[in-house]
């Protein structure tokens, strides 16, 4: 009986389909991320000698070993391990193993790269990652991915400095905005955020792919990529909340689920600064990474880094701009988490019990906005659903409030599209899931059927 991992008849994508995206993901482009980031090592090995001495020598040697064996698992589709760092969620990963394990009929071999859901083993590559790292200090604090977040930083500078003047410009005049001049200023920041999430460096394995021209000057003519638009549903349910329609305190809160460092951090941060200075939100609570995650996503050190960094640069609008949101981190207007759900394997619709401490802070916001592909993965729980499935289907009772995926797309899963939208797309592109050339903004609440 080969191992059950389908749900509504809806199987997990995994490498057992040969050619497909997840098998080319963990056949090339996983060696490839791997192979990076043993070179990133190796590349400070001075830099560890001179930090640490000897020391830090042994731990690069050994650091660099245990990522050789775990490329050398990974390509020979080698049975996954139990993590053996002892640290908080290893615990969590070895029983969420051990369930996977117990799908397996007893005459089927192991649980491994190739036969299992993509989703499942791309997470443990970066978790068994992390594990080789903490597993030898003194390096045990290593970013093995920092050089290329902060790299991403410094090459979208242009950018960034036309969206804090962008910015600045919008919040001189916010008093006067009529409501729709209102709404259209949350679009237009809606949009950057959501094409900020093509600047992701695990699809292109690392690659730079900074984000070079102001960000405004493209939306019209992103607009056609855009297969699903729920940004007015996202606009009402903020502004259902707004003191002068409830006639309540303003107390929207909305969170929002990060993705990428880089460009596409200052996007969401140039968003959230809308959101409290056009009066939409009160609170703006940001989820990011406990550990270095998918090459490029937002930790801690990266997120007050990219703040510190915007209000430390030598541009007026840049600088006013970072001071700012480093003031909303002061008042406690703007909050940082990082739970360590965030770096699991978990589908979302898996979180209440998972996570039952995460599910009712999430449940307090008036809106959760997630961004980027492996959100929605996790979403959808990476399964190859009908193109024309409802993304409330595909939610599977994930529904802390009503909440928007802003994603650019970069893996074969997709729902929510009318008739006949993706065979089309497919005749025309057929790489059309996963160049990042195409975007959602797809909201759901909990109210609402499909
Ligand atoms: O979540 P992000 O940053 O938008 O994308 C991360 C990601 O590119 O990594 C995987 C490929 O390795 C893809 O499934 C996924 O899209
Ligand atoms: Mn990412």
């Amino acid at each position: 009986m080969a191992a059950d991992y389908t749900v509504h008849g809806v199987p997990s994508l995994s490498a057992k389909v040969v050619g497909s995206f997840a098998y080319l993901t963990i056949k090339d482009r996983l060696p490839t991320i791997l192979t990076k980031v043993i070179d990133t090592i190796h590349r400070n090995k001075n830099k560890f000698f001179e930090e640490y001495g000897e020391k830090g020598i042994e731990a690069e040697k050994q650091a660099i070993s245990l990522l050789s064996k775990l490329r050398n698992e990974l390509q020979t589709d080698k049975p996954i391990l139990a993590l053996t760092d002892g640290r908080e969620d290893a615990e969590s990963w070895n029983q969420y193993l051990q369930r996977h394990q117990g799908l397996h009929g007893p005459d089927e071999e192991s649980v491994s790269w190739f036969k299992s859901p993509w989703l499942y083993v791309e997470c443990y590559m970066y978790r068994r990652i992390q594990e080789a790292i903490w597993l030898n200090p003194p390096i045990n604090d290593f970013d093995v991915f920092n050089e290329g977040k902060t790299k991403s930083y410094f090459e979208s500078q242009r950018a960034i400095m036309a969206l804090c003047t962008h910015l600045e410009g919008v919040n001189k005049s916010m008093k006067e905005l009529s409501d729709s001049e209102l709404q259209d200023n949350f679009n237009k920041l809606l949009l950057v955020s959501l094409w900020g999430n093509k600047c992701d460096l695990s699809i292109s394995a690392g690659q730079e792919n900074s984000q070079k021209a102001s960000p405004l000057e493209s939306l019209d003519s992103l607009q056609p990529f855009i297969l699903v638009d729920d940004s007015k549903s996202v606009w009402l349910t903020l502004s259902a909340q707004r003191p002068a329609q409830s006639g309540k305190e303003p107390a929207a809160r909305v969170d929002i689920v990060l993705d990428n460092a880089g460009f596409e951090l200052v996007t969401d941060l140039a968003l959230a600064d809308f959101l409290v200075s056009s009066g939409q939100a009160q609170e703006i609570h940001f989820h990011g990474k406990s550990i270095p995650w998918f090459v490029s996503d937002v930790t801690a050190q990266d997120f007050h880094w990219t703040m510190k960094q915007t209000a430390a640069a030598n541009h007026r609008w840049m600088s006013k701009v970072g001071f700012q949101w480093m003031t909303y981190m002061k008042k406690g207007v703007w909050s940082y988490h990082d739970h360590p759900f965030w770096t699991q394997p978990h589908e979302f619709c898996d979180m209440a019990a998972e996570a039952p401490d995460l599910y009712p802070t999430l449940q307090k916001a008036d809106l959760v906005l997630f961004k980027g592909d492996l959100n929605y993965r996790k979403l959808v729980g990476d399964r190859d659903w009908d193109f024309t499935a409802g993304f409330h289907t595909a939610l599977r009772g994930f529904g802390p409030a009503p909440l928007c995926s802003l994603r650019t797309l970069k893996a074969n899963v997709q729902v929510g599209l009318q008739i006949g939208q993706g065979e089309k797309l497919t005749s025309q592109e057929p790489d059309w899931m996963t160049s990042g050339k195409y975007a959602v903004i797809q909201f759901d609440s909990p109210k609402s059927e499909q």
